[in-house]
C-alpha cells in the first residue's frame, strides 16, 4: 500500500511494503489513488514520493510477476500517469531504488536522494529488461552508451556517480531526512514549468553515435554473457530509444519483456535470487534444529592455520568482514613471509582502487597477529584450520587445538573432501568442530561450504554459517561425506568426458560445447588453469595413477570399475597445464596465453586408442552435454537422497558458486527440473543399462526413480517433501 499525507503544500505519498517496498498490485494501486488525491486537492502545489522504512524501492514485486499484467494499473501503465502528471512529483530516495523502483523515479520530474543511496537497473540479473519504460527514459536522461552500460550489466552506482551524469539532481548528506529535505526540495521547485521535466519527451543525446555504441556493447556482450540472452534484447531495446520516438520505443520495449519474462534462462534467474536468500534459512534434516532456533557463539578473535593457496584468502576474507583480531600461524618461514606479502599487497591494491579506505586498510593490517605456537590461540573463538590434505598432519594440528582453546572455541577444518568426523574425534570436545570449505582463491570466490560432522553442536553450525554470512560469501551448509557435495559431484563430470575422449572426442571439441552451454571455461582448460597435478595425486591417495599399477594390470580398470588414464599420461609428461610453460591438455603461448590445441596431445589420445583397438565415433554436442551432466545431476539426487543437502536449491547454490555452473541454468538440480525427470531419468538408466557396475556413476539415484514412478515430473520445490512423504509410508 502507500500512505497519503500533506505537509505546507506539498503531498506525501509514502510507499508503504516492507521489508523493501517492492511494488506489488497493492503499492501500485495506493500511488495511483494518492496521485488522484494530491492532483485534486487545490492546496497541493507539488507532490513528493517516497519510500518508508530502509528503503525506497527495490522494483516490481518478484514474487507477483505471473499477476503483474492482469491487475491495473501494472507497472508501465503507473509510469506514464506519473509523468504526466500535472503538479511536480519529486522522488525522494533512500536505500535503494532499484529496477520498477528506479523507473518509477525516472518518471517522476525531478530527483533527490541521501549520498548512501545506490541506483540500479538490474533486471538483466532477473532475465528480462527493464519493463516500464526504464530503457527509453533512462537514454534520454544519460545517453545511449551508459544506458548501455547501466542496463546490460545491471550493476549497482551510487547516488554520486547517478548524480555526476544527470540522474539526481540534488544529493543530501547520508545521515539526512530524506523526507524533510525532499519537502524543502519541492517547496523551491513549486511553480517551475514542466517542460523539459518529462523525461520521455528528451530528446537522446548521443543518438546520431548508436550504431558504433551498439557494436561495442554487443562485442563486450558477446563475450561476458556466456549464452545468456536478457542482456542482448536490453542492448536492443535500448537502441530503439535511439531510433524511434518514445511511445514506437515503449512498443518495443514490451516487446522485448514479453519475450524474456517466463522464459527458462528468466526462470532460472528468479530461482537462483531467491535460493540465495532461502539458504540463510538452514537447517540440519530430520532435527528441528534451524537458524531460526540457534545462536551463534561470538566471535572476535579468529585463527588461521596455513598461510598457502586457501589461508591468505581466508584471511582477507576475514579482515574484509570486519574480524579485528585474525592470527595466523604458518610453520613454513618463506610460505609465512610469501603469505603475509601476499595479504598485504591484496589489501594495498583494494586501497588503490578505493574499494577500502586508507585507514580501513592499516585497521586491517594492524589485525593480523603472526603466531608460533598453539598456547597463543588459547584465547580465541574461531580457529580455521587450512594446511596440507593430510588427514595425519590435520589429526595433529586438532588434538594440539583441542588441548588448548577455551571449551568454546570453535574448530574448523578447510578440507576439501577428508572425513570432519575423523578429525573431530582427535579432540576432547569433537562437538566444537565443523568443516569450513572455502574455494579458491578464497577472498574472491562466493562460496562457503559449511561441513556439518554427525557430532558437531547446532551453536558451532549457527557459528560457522555466520561467520559465512559476515564473509558476504553464499554460505551452504552439507552432511559430512566423501568430497562433501561439489567435489563429490564434480568428480563424475571429469570422469565421465574423460571417457568420451576415449571413444572419440577431443577435448576442444568437449569445451567448445560446454562454453556453448554456459560455463565460463570448459572441462580441460579447467583443469590446466588449476593444475593438472591436483587430480592427480587425490588419484594417487587411491592407488589408481598409472604409475602405481603392477606390470600386465589392465590399462582401463581400476578396481574392477572402469577407467581412463589419459589424465595420469598427462601429468607424468610433464603438462600440468598453465604453470608448466603453458602445456596441458592445450598450448598456452604468448603473454596472453592464447589457447591453442597441441598435436602432442591429440597424438597421445590417438596412439593410447589404437593400443587399446578402440575404433573412435563421432560424438556430437548432444551427447557430449547429456554425459558430462546428467552423472552429476544423479549424484545430486542421491546427495538428497542421503540427507548431505537439505533441499536442491543448496546444491545448485553450490555449483553455480563453485564450479562456474551457468546461473542462466539454475544450476545442475533446476536444470534437471526443466529438462523434465522422466527424460534425465530415461537417459541415465540406458547408460547403466549399458555399463553396468562398471560405471558405478550411471546407476540411478532411487529418488529420482521413485519421484519419476510415482509423480512424472514434478515441481523441483516438491521434491523432497514428495521423496520424505514416499519414504514414510513405505515404513
Ligand atoms: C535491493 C536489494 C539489494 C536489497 O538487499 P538486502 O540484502 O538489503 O535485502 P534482501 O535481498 O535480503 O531482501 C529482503 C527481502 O526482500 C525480498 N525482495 C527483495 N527484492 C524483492 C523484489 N523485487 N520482489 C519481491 N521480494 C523482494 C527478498 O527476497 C528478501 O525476502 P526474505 O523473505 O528472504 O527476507 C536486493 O533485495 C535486491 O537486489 N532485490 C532485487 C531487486 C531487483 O531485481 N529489482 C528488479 C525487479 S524486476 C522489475 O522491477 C521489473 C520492472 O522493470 C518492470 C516490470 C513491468 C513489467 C510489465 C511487463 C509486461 C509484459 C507482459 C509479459 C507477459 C508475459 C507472460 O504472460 O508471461
Ligand atoms: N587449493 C585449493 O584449491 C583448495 C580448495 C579448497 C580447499 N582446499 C584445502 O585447503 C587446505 C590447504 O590447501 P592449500 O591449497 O592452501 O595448500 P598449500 O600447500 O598451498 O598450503 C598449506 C600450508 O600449510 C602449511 N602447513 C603445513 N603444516 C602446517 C602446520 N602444522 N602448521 C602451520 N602451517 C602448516 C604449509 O607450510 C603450507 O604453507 C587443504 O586441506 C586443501 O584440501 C584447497
Amino acid at each position: 500500500m502507500a500512505n497519503y499525507s500533506v505537509r505546507n503544500q506539498v503531498a506525501i505519498i509514502s510507499l508503504c511494503s516492507p521489508p523493501v517496498n517492492a511494488l506489488s498490485s497493492d503499492v501500485r494501486r495506493g500511488i495511483l489513488d494518492s496521485l488522484k488525491k494530491a492532483e485534486q486537492d487545490v492546496k497541493v502545489a507539488a507532490i513528493v514520493i517516497c519510500g518508508e522504512g530502509r528503503t525506497f524501492c527495490v522494483g516490481a514485486d518478484i514474487t507477483e510477476f505471473k499477476s503483474e499484467f492482469k491487475t491495473f494499473p501494472n507497472l508501465f501503465e503507473l509510469v506514464d500517469i506519473l509523468e504526466s502528471s500535472p503538479k511536480p512529483i519529486v522522488a525522494a530516495i533512500h536505500g535503494h531504488a532499484f529496477g520498477g523502483g528506479l523507473e518509477v523515479a525516472l518518471a517522476c520530474h525531478y530527483r533527490v536522494a541521501l549520498s548512501s543511496a545506490k541506483l540500479a537497473l538490474p533486471e538483466v540479473k532477473l532475465g528480462i529488461l527493464p519493463g516500464a519504460g526504464g530503457t527509453q527514459r533512462l537514454p534520454r536522461l544519460i545517453g545511449i552508451d551508459s544506458s548501455m552500460q547501466w542496463i546490460a550489466f545491471g550493476d549497482e552506482y551510487s547516488a554520486q556517480i547517478a548524480a555526476n551524469i544527470g540522474i539526481i539532481d540534488r544529493i543530501f548528506p547520508s545521515n539526512a531526512d530524506i523526507l524533510e529535505s525532499a519537502v524543502q526540495y519541492a517547496q523551491s521547485i513549486i511553480g517551475k514549468s514542466l517542460i523539459n521535466r518529462r523525461v520521455s519527451k528528451l530528446p537522446v543525446k548521443d543518438a546520431s553515435k548508436v550504431s558504433h555504441i551498439m557494436e561495442k556493447y554487443k562485442q563486450i556482450v558477446g563475450k561476458k554473457s556466456r549464452g545468456a540472452i536478457a542482456p542482448m534484447v536490453c542492448l536492443e531495446a535500448i537502441k530503439h530509444a535511439a531510433l524511434l520516438p518514445y511511445v514506437e520505443g515503449m512498443k518495443k520495449e514490451r516487446m522485448g519483456i514479453e519475450a524474456l519474462m517466463g522464459s527458462d534462462q528468466s526462470k532460472s534467474l528468479i530461482y537462483m535470487f531467491f535460493a540465495e536468500r532461502q539458504v540463510r534459512n538452514w537447517t540440519i534434516p530430520g532435527t528441528g534444529i534451524n537458524s531460526k532456533n540457534t545462536k551463534p557463539i561470538k566471535v572476535e578473535k579468529v585463527a588461521v592455520i596455513g598461510l598457502g593457496t586457501m589461508g591468505r584468502g581466508i584471511v582477507l576474507s576475514l579482515l574484509k568482514a570486519g574480524i579485528k583480531h585474525v592470527s595466523v600461524m604458518e610453520l613454513n618461514k618463506t610460505a609465512r613471509e610469501n603469505g603475509l606479502l601476499f595479504i598485504k599487497n591484496i589489501l594495498e591494491g583494494y586501497a588503490a582502487r578505493g574499494t577500502i579506505s586508507e585507514t580501513q586498510k592499516r585497521s586491517m593490517v594492524d589485525a593480523l597477529k603472526p603466531v608460533s605456537n598453539f598456547e597463543m590461540l588459547k584465547d580465541t573463538d574461531l580457529v580455521i584450520e587450512a594446511v596440507f590434505e593430510s588427514m595425519s598432519i590435520k589429526k595433529d594440528i586438532f588434538a594440539k587445538l583441542g588441548q588448548v582453546c577455551k571449551p568454546s572455541a570453535v574448530l574448523a577444518t578447510n578440507t576439501s573432501a577428508l572425513d570432519v568426523d575423523e578429525i573431530a574425534m582427535v579432540t576432547p570436545k569433537p562437538k566444537q568442530v565443523v568443516g569450513m570449505h572455502f574455494f579458491a582463491p578464497a577472498h574472491v570466490m562466493k562460496l562457503l561450504e559449511n561441513v556439518r560432522g554427525s557430532k558437531s553442536s547446532p551453536q558451532v553450525i549457527a557459528t560457522a554459517m555466520n561467520m559465512g554470512q559476515r564473509m558476504g560469501k553464499v554460505t551452504v551448509l552439507v552432511g559430512n561425506c566423501h568430497g562433501f557435495v561439489g567435489n563429490r559431484m564434480f568428480r563424475h563430470y571429469t570422469v565421465e568426458t574423460d571417457f568420451m575422449l576415449e571413444e572419440g572426442a577431443y577435448p576442444e571439441q568437449v569445451d567448445t560445447v560446454l562454453k556453448k552451454f554456459g560455463f565460463a571455461m570448459g572441462r580441460y582448460q579447467v583443469g590446466d588453469l588449476s593444475g593438472n597435478d591436483i587430480g592427480y595425486r587425490m588419484r594417487t591417495k587411491f592407488e589408481m595413477t598409472n604409475k602405481q599399477q603392477p606390470p600386465g594390470a589392465p590399462e582401463r580398470e581400476r578396481h574392477g570399475v572402469r577407467y581412463c588414464p589419459l589424465a595420469d599420461f598427462l601429468v607424468e609428461s610433464g603438462r600440468l597445464g598453465y604453470k608448466s610453460d603453458g602445456k596441458g591438455w592445450f598450448r598456452y603461448l604468448g603473454k596472453n596465453r592464447e589457447l591453442t590445441v597441441d598435436n602432442e596431445v591429440t597424438s597421445m589420445i590417438d596412439s593410447y586408442r589404437r593400443r587399446n583397438k578402440i575404433v573412435p565415433r563421432k560424438i556430437n554436442g548432444e551427447e557430449i552435454i547429456e554425459r558430462a551432466l546428467y552423472p552429476l545431476i544423479n549424484e545430486g539426487f542421491k546427495i538428497l537422497e542421503e540427507g548431505i543437502a537439505s533441499n536442491p536449491m543448496e546444491i545448485d547454490l553450490i555449483l553455480v558458486h563453485g564450479y562456474a555452473w551457468p546461473r542462466h541454468t539454475g544450476g545442475p538440480m533446476f536444470y534437471a527440473h526443466l529438462i523434465g525427470l522422466p527424460k534425465i531419468l530415461r537417459v541415465i538408466e540406458r547408460h547403466w543399462n549399458n555399463a553396468g557396475l562398471r560405471e558405478p556413476h550411471w546407476e540411478p539415484s532411487k529418488m529420482l526413480v521413485r519421484l519419476v514412478k510415482n509423480h512424472g515430473n514434478p515441481d523441483i520445490m516438491s521434491w523432497t517433501t514428495l521423496e520424505r512423504e514416499t519414504v514414510r509410508s513405505a515404513l
